[in-house]
């Protein structure tokens, strides 16, 4: 069986963070495993607390996640300082790890910040440079590429800008926006549209890190990756159209929405 990894953090409430992760990429067929760079006390409207694991314990998981059994793609999320930063991109170089995407979170959907601000200068300089692909949206894009984003040909340009400046490629979310959910791969001078049809969902609490984990499992999987957004592209339709409503405010998404197997029946 192929293997994946999620660094990232805890949500609370179950449909963000490593507990999105993991459901994606148990759907998507593939091991799930977990590195926690911090809990969070998170529900549907906001986040009310968070605490971050040492930089040393964060090393030690990712230690011993590495010297057994090897991920063949690897998602980072929330990753709110620089210390966990900077070990975070030690491990990775050193265990030469592959198929990483960045999913590179700095705003929850809810408003709350899960990057410290002067984290975001090593997440540039430290991830991005070991990613596969990094995977913003608009204002993530917005503040990576150092302009406003207002249009398609924006988004392009922003994409390019990151990809030539980082080495990476560069997958710019349409979600936030202007268009109907329409997502831009940036590949080494290729470029290809992922049109989505908005669907009319007010719950999108974690589609950023269900996008990111469906993308990793693909490339563990061995799809290339055009192949592996197109079909992580499908994985999150999905989820949103089975409409799941949950919680007081922007609610999670269905990750579960193809096990239709005896073991998802309800009680009659
Ligand atoms: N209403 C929607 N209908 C269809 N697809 C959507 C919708 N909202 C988001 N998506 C898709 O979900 C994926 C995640 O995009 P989005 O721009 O929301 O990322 P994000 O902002 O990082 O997510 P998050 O809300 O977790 O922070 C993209 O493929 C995007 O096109
Ligand atoms: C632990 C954690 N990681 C990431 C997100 C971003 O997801 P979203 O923007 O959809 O809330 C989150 N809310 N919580």
């Amino acid at each position: 069986m192929k293997t994946a990894l999620t660094i990232a953090g805890s949500d609370s409430c179950g449909g963000a963070g490593i507990q999105a992760d993991i459901k994606t990429m148990t759907m998507n067929g593939v091991y799930a495993m977990s590195a926690v760079t911090a809990l969070t006390a998170q529900n549907t409207t906001g986040v009310t607390g968070i605490m971050e694991v040492t930089p040393e314990f964060l090393a030690m998981q990712l230690d011993a996640v590495f010297t057994d059994i090897r991920p063949d793609a690897v998602k980072t999320g929330m990753v709110s300082s620089d210390k966990l930063i900077r070990i975070i991109a030690e491990k990775l170089r050193q265990y030469k790890a592959e198929n990483i995407v960045v999913d590179p979170v700095m705003v929850a959907t809810s408003g709350s910040r899960l990057i410290a601000e002067e984290a975001v200068e090593t997440l540039r300089l430290e991830l991005l440079l070991v990613a596969s692909v990094v995977t913003p949206n608009i204002p993530e894009a917005e503040i990576l590429a150092d302009m406003s984003i207002t249009s398609d040909k924006d988004m392009i340009t922003a994409a390019e800008t990151i990809g030539r400046k980082y080495g990476c490629a560069v997958l710019c979310k349409g979600g936030h926006s202007l268009n109907d959910a329409n997502d831009l791969l940036w590949n080494n001078g290729n470029i290809t549209w992922f049109r989505g049809k908005r669907i009319d969902n007010p719950n999108t609490h974690g589609t950023g890190c269900t996008l990111s984990s469906a993308i990793a499992s693909n490339l563990a999987k061995g799809f290339g990756l055009e192949k592996s957004v197109e079909r992580a592209k499908e994985y999150i339709s999905g989820a949103l159209a089975e409409m799941l409503d949950l919680g007081k405010g922007s609610g999670p998404m269905a990750h579960a929405f193809a096990l239709t197997g005896e073991f998802s029946k309800t009680a009659e």
